[in-house]
């Protein structure tokens, strides 16, 4: 794999902050959750070469037993597309992913697992953990291993999988359930940013 400038914790969130990336108002998050804070990945990955910098990174910060063993990555659309790209790009292998239809992460587009693969889960943004257990299902029911989980945030949430997870970036963000919001309490009205309500 080739290798170039790496990137520390600082450097990362200096990249997220440069591109607007850190959002602060009021959001309703896909897991339903509530947040005064949301990370837009969308903008980072506006630049390719950024994208291909982070997905290098991740990819050095694999343990080797790992990062050797990958043979297909796979993403939860929409977000985890284009960063499970550029991470299939740098490992040197083939890129898939998982779509929401009817609310329920399907395979489709002709993708296959193999049944002998050890596949690698890429996100952009994890909190619940939710969107990565379901494609984790997805490869399980196929007969292949998850050989772990990437993401660029881990929200750190209590996470739904059991995969080893490889973030980036670990962000201390507030979220709460639509009852306890403290914003809502304050009146105010919550923002929906992902595609999961548009996907219904
Ligand atoms: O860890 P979780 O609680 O599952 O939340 C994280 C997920 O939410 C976002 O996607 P979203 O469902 O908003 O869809 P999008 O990427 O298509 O906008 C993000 O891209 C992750 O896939
Ligand atoms: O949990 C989410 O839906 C979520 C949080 C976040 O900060 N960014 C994002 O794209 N999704």
């Amino acid at each position: 794999m080739e290798t170039s400038v790496r990137l520390d914790d600082q450097a990362i969130l200096q990249i997220l902050k440069d591109t607007g990336a850190i959002r602060h108002g009021h959001f309703v998050l896909t897991s339903g959750r509530h947040s005064d804070t949301y990370v837009q990945c969308a903008r980072v990955m506006e630049s390719p070469r950024t994208t291909v910098d982070l997905a290098r990174e991740a990819a050095l910060r694999l343990p080797e037993d790992v990062r050797s063993s990958v043979d297909l990555v796979i993403s939860p659309a929409v977000g985890g597309i284009t960063f499970g790209f550029a991470m299939g790009y740098v490992l040197g292998v083939d890129f898939i992913f998982a779509e929401r239809q009817a609310g329920v992460m399907t395979l489709r587009r002709s993708f296959e697992i193999p049944q002998e693969a050890n596949v690698l889960v890429c996100e952009d943004v994890v909190t619940t953990g939710g969107s990565v257990k379901e494609v984790c299902d997805l490869v399980e029911d196929a007969g292949a291993t998850v050989a772990g989980v990437v993401s660029i945030i881990d929200r750190k949430t209590d996470r739904k999988f059991d995969a080893p997870f490889f973030p980036l970036l670990g962000l201390e963000v507030a979220s709460w359930t639509p009852e306890e919001c403290e914003l809502c309490a304050k009146g105010g009205k919550a923002e929906s940013l992902g595609s999961r309500k548009l996907a219904k």
